[in-house]
Formats: C-alpha cells, structure tokens, sequence
C-alpha cells in the first residue's frame, strides 16, 4: 500500500448565491440560494514513502481543498483517502501525529506567547521525547536560524520569520509526510533558499515525504522529483518532472563566442524558419531555437564550418515556462512528442 492513496476523491461546496447590496442581503436572509462548487472532481492519486510531488494548478484549480482532505480537516463528499494506512477525518488524532503541515497564509503558532514556548508547547502536544525534542531544535535553530526570534511572539516576527518557526513547528514531532501549502509565499529570496535548502534536507536525511502546493515554480524546480497538475478539480497531469523537461523544454538559447566575426551569421539557418542569430558585437552569437526543428550540435557544426568557436553555453528554460503554458491551454504534456529535429539527432 502507498504511503497517501487517495480514489475517487469529491469534494462538493454549497456557495450562498447572493445578490449584491442590503437588499441582496434581506432577499436571501428570506429565501436563500445556493449553488454547488464542485471543487474536487474524482482524483485517484497514490504517492510513496519519501517522494516529493509538486501539487500545482491555477487559482481556485482545488489544491489547497486536496490538501485540506488530506489533513483531515474537511470531510470528502465522497471518495477514499488513506493516509499512512488511516482515514484522515474519521482518525484524526491518529492522522496528526504522522502529518505535519504549513499553511503559508495561516500559523499554528500561538500569536502572543514566545516562539519558544509554543514550539514547548507542541513538544507536548505531539508527546514529542525530549532527546528527540532537544534534537531537533539544535538542528532546526541552526538550519532555520531561529536563534534571532526564539523569544519574539509569532505577533512580532517577520513573515519570513514566521515561516520558519513554523516549519520548524511543523517538523518537531518527525511526521513521515509534511504538507506545505505556499510555504514561501512572499518571502525574499535568501529565506526562500533557507527554507528550500531545509525541506530538501529533511525529505533527503529523514526520507520525510514532501507534498509542496505552490505558484512559486521555483519551488518546484528546487524541491519536486514528481509533478502533479489539478485545473478545475481534475487532474490533467500527473509525471517525473525531468521527463517533462526533457521532452517539453524546446526553446533553448546558445551563447557562442567567435575567434572571427562572421558575415551574415543568419544565412547559416535560412532553412529553419524562425531562427535568427543575433550579435552582441562581432564576435558574440545568441541564437534562440526550437530543439524539435534543430539541434543544439548542428548549430554549432554550421558556425563552425564558417568561424572558430572559442566557447558557447546553452540557457535551458525552466519548468516554469512549461508550466505556464499549460496554465494558458498551450501545452498538453500528455501529447506525444515529436521524434527527431534538424542535424538527426534522437529527442530523447
Ligand atoms: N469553504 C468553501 N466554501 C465554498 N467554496 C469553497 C470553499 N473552499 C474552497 N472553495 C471553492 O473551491 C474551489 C477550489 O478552491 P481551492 O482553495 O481548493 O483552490 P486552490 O487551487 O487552492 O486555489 P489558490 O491557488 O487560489 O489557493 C474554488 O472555486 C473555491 O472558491
């Protein structure tokens, strides 16, 4: 059995429907209506000890309603879930000690009392050891850098603060899977890679499974092993990251540095329409291509036939552009690829 299993999984809202203004109001205060938002719409899903899955979509796709199921905080509609072998409602208590989760926009923090306390305070909570509890801290004040706020109130910290002192409340209690729901989500860039550097470290020292809901991609490039896409309560795709990459990363851009300028550079490509060098000076080339209608070694075969290169690099995009462009409805990565590219090469 999978570590989550999750089948046939709905989750269906009742939305008032409301008119606006006082008498929008008083009108459904008489007679009120409702409107069904079917936000989850029959997910199988199974992931395993160890793995970390990205959980992506648009806004409002039904990420955070998955992940609320999860936790055992909202009732399915219908469907099945099984979390570490139990039902995540119906066993709750049972669910939080296996679970630990981030909710970016929300802290399980208490607002008033020492970071230190509530971390204290959760020790209990969990039955938390203390070897296991005093472990933990060292490690997580030194990786987290909790030291400068430990006896601040979550009140007085920084967002990005508070975001640290909350995975480090979330992972006290060594959960086998933690859920991280926008876990850094307007934060700066140096407490991003704080906070990356340290949930890769506990899926990889721990083997503590990731499931990580996020618009910031980023994350997903740093973090994530698997790639799951929901969009309108259904999942449209679910695969190994690096395959997405490999097979939907098409546009790429070769930097070449020349010994000699060369006349023209465009005429070398005449035949692959939409490729056009451009120059950065004499002696410098950025070509941007399409790697299904060229590859990277014919572009160099071709200049090399006219001038010495001296060194190139490529730029490969990231999965975000992949990712935005499902979003938009301009890429199905359930389609198959096409086979070869200009110069022979295999595409895979
Ligand atoms: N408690 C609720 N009552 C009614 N409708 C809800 C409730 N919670 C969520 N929804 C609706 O369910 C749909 C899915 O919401 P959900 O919060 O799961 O989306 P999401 O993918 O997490 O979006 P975002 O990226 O914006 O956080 C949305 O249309 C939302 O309005």
């Amino acid at each position: 059995m999978s570590q989550i299993e999750v089948s046939g999984l709905n989750k269906v809202f009742r939305q008032a429907v409301k008119e606006p203004g006082l008498s929008g109001a008083l009108k459904h205060l008489i007679r009120p209506q409702y409107a069904d938002k079917h936000a989850v719409k029959g997910i199988d899903l199974k992931i395993e000890e160890g793995e970390s899955v990205a959980y992506v979509g648009p806004n409002g796709a039904g990420k955070s309603t998955t992940i609320k199921m999860m936790c055992g905080v909202l009732v399915p509609t219908s469907g099945q879930i099984r979390v570490n072998g139990i039902d995540p409602y119906r066993q709750r208590m049972e669910n939080a000690a296996g679970i630990g989760a981030v909710f970016g926009q929300r802290t399980q923090l208490w607002w008033d009392i020492p970071v230190l306390e509530s971390l204290n305070l959760l020790k209990d909570i969990y039955e938390v050891p203390s070897g296991d509890f005093n472990r933990n801290m060292k490690a997580f004040t030194e990786l987290l850098e909790l030291d400068e706020f430990l006896h601040l109130s979550a009140r007085k910290l920084s967002l990005g603060q508070r975001m640290r002192a909350d995975l480090a409340a979330a992972l006290l209690h060594d959960p086998r899977i933690v859920y991280l729901d926008e876990p850094t989500i307007g934060l700066d860039v140096s407490v991003k890679l704080r906070i990356r550097s340290f949930i890769k470290q506990m899926n990889r020292e721990k083997g503590t499974t990731v499931m990580l809901t996020t618009h910031d991609l980023g994350d997903i490039e740093d973090l994530c092993e698997r790639l799951v896409i929901i969009d309108r309560g259904v999942i449209i795709f679910d695969g190994r990251l690096k395959e997405v990459k490999d097979a939907f990363a098409r546009e790429r851009t070769i930097h070449l540095e020349l010994a000699s300028p060369i006349p023209d550079p465009g005429r070398l490509f005449r035949d692959i329409p939409g490729l056009a060098p451009e120059e950065d000076g004499p002696l410098r080339l950025a070509i941007c291509f399409d790697r299904f209608r060229i590859t990277a070694s014919e572009i160099v075969k071709r200049v090399i036939a006219c001038a010495e290169v001296i060194d190139f690099h490529i730029d490969e995009p990231g999965i975000e552009q992949i990712i935005r462009q499902v979003y938009e409805g301009k890429l199905d990565l359930n389609l198959p690829e096409p086979a070869y590219a200009a110069g022979g090469d295999r595409l895979k």
